[in-house]
């Protein structure tokens, strides 16, 4: 099999309420700068990475997929995932450039391509190609919790994902102007959903490391599951400093660029859940190595979905770190085979590939040139 083309894309898709906000960001739109590649065999590859939809970065990263990747995969085999993806991670102009960020976000959206050629090819879903087995992912939601609703939207919101929807988890944001604030909007949560609901809290990074040591007594007294990304991204040492002061486990990986990177925090004992994400880590090649590391640490891969879960919900399936998958529902519109939550746990994608194939109308509808 040959590759014949390569092809970009960026999508644009609207948010829930038009804009949500966590403590580092604010957004109306979910970005998908991806990749579309044919080959001489009929099968056609779709993968993407995730941003908050900043035309001008997006257009960097499709555009290394055009002027720096493309050249090196075209008319090869798509089928030899790793091997074209060690290639395209160590191309010496661009391992130059950037280890991580654009290079990463671009190369994630090939891997990610090449993986769903790979499995349609096979005729399998991805989950299968990874060679697992169908099984039940259990689901929590992240998209009630969002840091610009009010208190009463908070406590609503969860109270309906859990009571209504029937999730079984929920995760809300934190890193208020003031930490009375963001205790009380915990309290009030736990409050409304009951002791046995999973509850997690998201800082994206913003505490310092006083702050998130005194959030640690109300985050255990709360029962709260993980204390995600509660310091500066790259710190690892002050990650390890708090996981040695508090009794909340610490998450955290969707800033996270390299396989390396996981490896300082694993061997400090700095998280505990592991969240890596296909769509900023450089595709399902590296995840699979991070996922691999994870399971020998004794530690759970709860991935971050820069996809909106679309192939990390075959990832989960297909690696034994993996038993819960967060869920936004920004991007279901967009594929054919939308990740489906039903009864708290996600369904089973049946459809070969990894589970990036658009639907006809997406790029009408949410394409942005
Ligand atoms: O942290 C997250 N999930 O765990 C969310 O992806 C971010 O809050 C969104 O990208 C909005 O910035
Ligand atoms: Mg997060």
């Amino acid at each position: 099999m040959k590759i014949t083309a390569v092809k970009t894309f960026i999508m644009h898709v609207p948010v829930t309420r038009n804009g949500v906000s966590d403590s580092t960001h604010n957004l109306t739109h979910w970005g998908a700068p991806g990749v579309i590649i044919e080959t001489d065999a009929g099968i056609t590859g779709y993968g993407y990475s995730g941003t908050h939809a900043h035309l001008p970065s997006d257009r960097l990263i499709t555009q290394c997929i055009e002027t720096c990747f493309a050249d090196l995969i075209m008319g090869r085999n798509p089928l030899e995932v790793t091997a074209l993806w060690r290639e395209m991670e160590r191309f010496p102009p661009v391992q130059w450039v950037g280890r991580g960020g654009i290079s990463h976000l671009a190369l994630g959206a090939i891997d990610v391509a090449l993986w769903d050629i790979k499995s349609k090819a096979s005729n399998m879903p991805l989950w299968q190609e990874m060679g697992g087995k169908a099984r039940k992912i259990r689901a929590y939601n992240t998209d009630g919790g969002w840091l610009n609703w009010s208190l009463e939207t908070l406590v609503d919101d969860c109270r309906r994902l859990v009571e209504k929807d029937g999730y079984t988890g929920v995760k809300i944001k934190v890193g208020s102007p003031s930490l009375s604030t963001d205790i009380k909007r915990l309290e009030a949560v736990r409050k409304a959903i009951g002791p046995d609901v999973t509850l997690a809290v998201d800082a994206n990074g913003l505490m310092d490391l006083p702050t998130a040591m005194r959030f640690g007594k109300y985050l255990a007294d709360a029962d709260v599951m993980w204390f995600e990304e509660p310091l500066w991204y790259d710190d690892v040492i002050s990650h390890k400093r708090l996981a040695e002061s508090i009794s909340t486990p610490i998450a955290l990986g969707e800033q996270l660029y390299l396989p390396h990177n996981f490896a300082t925090f694993f061997d400090a004992g700095a998280l505990h859940y592991a969240q890596p994400d296909v769509a900023r880590l450089g595709g399902i090649t590296p995840w699979i190595q991070v996922a691999d590391m994870a399971l020998n640490y004794g530690l759970p891969v709860v991935s971050h979905v820069g996809d909106m879960m679309q192939t990390h919900i075959h990832t989960a399936i297909g690696h034994p770190s993996n038993n819960m998958l967060e869920y936004i529902p920004w991007l279901r519109e967009c594929f054919t085979d939308p990740a489906t939550v039903e009864d708290g746990y996600f369904l089973v994608p049946q459809q070969p590939g990894a589970g990036t194939t658009l639907r006809d109308d997406a790029l009408d509808r949410f394409g942005v040139a």
